[in-house]
């Protein structure tokens, strides 16, 4: 084992416990706390365990929370009319809607219902398109918890070649959006590229968002390469067990002799997720607030 594992969790405490100042000042400032809306529609148990965690840490960093529970059959309508409310609540500074949501519900149209100065997800188009065009806006949670990742093993990436594995408009495309703002050479890769392996051999930095467990091998890494592995991915459970073990899309006990600095599932890039949203939450706060 020769990588430095990146201690995404104390990283993540260290961001709570400044949001949590963050928070105090601006309670005792606005003589009201800054409040986070969690809405949850369905009972998927993992997103419901999520939720919970939210919560507990929104509490605990000095915040209101104002959950939303909405049954699974819920329709496209209401849940608009609720997202309308919560925009118009002062009291609210950041409205979250857990994803997925139910099929017969088109995310996009709710995201976009979303104020954008309330969108602490960084989801709604207007602030994709903010943070592609360097302007101040909200930047979604995973990607801005990796980068400060990155950032704790490597200060200055200017220059460096990065490989984003994956696209999505949650992580891969965001992610790709900040590195280049930091001045890397980043390249966007996804299940069509060509030859992989090869090309994330070429990466200084990795950051694996596909998730497919296991997928990245240790031979697919450039030595001394940092990696952000944002899968998490729960593998069915071993005879006997009740639950299955939690992985990412790197295969961690091979990448860890090659690389120079990674992130462990569970322990890396997740609680950094949270940590940013309730940063966010603040950020959003401030700026609402007009300071
Ligand atoms: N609108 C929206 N925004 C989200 O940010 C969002 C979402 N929907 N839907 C679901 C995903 C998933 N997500 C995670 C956050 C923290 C951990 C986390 O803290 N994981 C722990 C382990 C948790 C465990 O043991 O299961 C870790 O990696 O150490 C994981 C996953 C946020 N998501």
């Amino acid at each position: 084992m020769s990588a430095t594992i990146i201690d995404g969790k104390a990283i993540a405490a260290g961001l709570r416990a400044q949001a949590a100042e963050d928070a105090a000042r601006f309670a005792a400032e606005r003589g009201r706390k800054a409040g986070l809306a969690v809405v949850l529609v369905g009972n998927d148990p993992a997103s419901e365990v999520y939720v919970a965690s939210k919560v507990k840490l929104t509490r605990e960093t000095g915040m209101e929370s104002f959950g939303h529970r909405l049954p699974a059959e819920t329709s496209e309508a209401d849940l608009l009319s609720l997202v309308a409310r919560l925009n118009a609540d002062e009291s609210v500074d950041g409205i979250l809607v857990q994803l997925p949501l139910p099929g017969h519900i088109d995310s996009g149209r709710i995201i976009e219902a979303i104020d954008p100065r309330k969108d602490v997800d960084g989801l709604h188009p207007e602030n994709a398109g903010r943070l592609m065009n360097g302007l101040q806006g909200l930047v979604p949670c995973t990607p801005l918890g990796s980068m400060i990742l990155v950032e704790s093993a490597v200060p200055d990436i200017s220059g460096l070649n990065a490989v984003v594995l994956g696209r999505s408009v949650l992580v891969g495309k965001p992610v790709g959006q900040l590195l280049l703002a930091a001045n890397a050479t980043v390249t966007m890769a996804h299940s069509r590229t060509a030859d992989l392996p090869a090309l994330c051999r070429n990466a200084d930095i990795l950051v694996a968002a596909v998730g497919r467990p296991e997928m990245v091998r240790g031979d697919w890494i450039k030595p001394g390469a940092v990696v952000i592995d944002v899968g998490i991915n729960r593998l069915a459970p071993e005879p006997g067990r009740e639950k299955g073990r939690l992985v990412g899309d790197v295969a961690f006990a091979e990448a860890v002799d090659v690389a120079g600095a990674i992130t462990p599932v569970p322990g890396g890039v997740g609680p950094m997720t949270i940590a940013c949203l309730l940063k966010n939450t603040l950020t959003a706060a401030r700026r609402r607030a007009g300071g």
